[in-house]
């Protein structure tokens, strides 16, 4: 689905990520692993034309990328950040907000799915009117997570998704976003989420260092 060929990409004309290779297949889970400042987040935001490449392939689905298919991969993907901007007068307005973007108008609001997703991330309904600003950081992160999968995409971009989480949510966030066949790129230092994923990469420096597959930790 997307391959990065010996991709390097500057920030602020500062080398961030060098010489990366990966290629990630239609289904498949990775976690980003390493200390921080080694490039994770900058990796995650290039595969949705954040950070731009000096050097190196990328390619979606075979095709190199440009402009064009960037909004293509937009399109197919949920972004959930580390910050969570949580726009709307209310929890339900910024659950609902891309539902009016161009891309999604015309699908019908997904009520019983949030519900659902409402009551397996323990969020009472009572939060939906409140201000986002007024919620707790992992009150939030559920919320920006509720968010991303209403909108059902084909592939999930997750910097540090349970950061903020307990053990029971965590466990719930994971049954929704990676038991599911979906392609998941996601960053983290969790090791419950990462024995989850199909593949750990691990990072230093801006490099891949090594990759592990079915990783246990505890
Ligand atoms: N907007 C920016 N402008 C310039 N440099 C940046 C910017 N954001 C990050 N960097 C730099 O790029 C490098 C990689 O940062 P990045 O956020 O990708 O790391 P990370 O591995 O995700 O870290 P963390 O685990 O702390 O989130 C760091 O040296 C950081 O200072």
């Amino acid at each position: 689905m997307i391959s990065l060929r010996k991709l390097s990409v500057l920030r602020e004309g500062t080398p961030v990520l060098n010489n990366i290779s990966l290629d990630i297949a239609l289904g498949e889970s990775i976690a980003l692993c390493g200390p921080s400042g080694c490039g994770k987040s900058t990796l995650l935001k290039t595969l949705l034309g954040g950070c731009h490449w000096k050097e190196g392939e990328f390619l979606f689905e075979g095709d190199k990328v440009t402009a064009a298919t960037i909004q293509k991969i937009r399109k197919r993907s949920g972004y959930i950040g580390q910050e969570n901007a949580l726009g709307g007068v209310s929890v339900l307005d910024a659950i609902k907000q891309p539902f009016q973007f161009a891309a999604h108008r015309s699908r019908l609001f997904p009520e019983n799915e949030m519900q659902r997703l409402m009551q397996m991330f323990s969020l009472s309904e009572e939060l939906l009117e409140r201000k986002p600003s007024s919620l707790s950081g992992g009150q939030q992160q559920r919320v920006a997570i509720i968010r991303v999968l209403l909108l059902k995409p084909d592939m999930i971009i997750a910097d540090e998704p349970t950061s903020a989480l307990d053990a029971e949510t965590r466990d719930a966030v994971i049954q929704e976003i990676l038991a599911t066949g979906r392609t998941v790129i996601s960053t983290s230092h969790d090791p419950v989420w990462l024995s989850h994923c199909d593949r750990v990469i691990f990072m230093d420096n801006g490099q891949i260092m090594k990759e592990e597959r079915d990783v246990r930790y505890g």
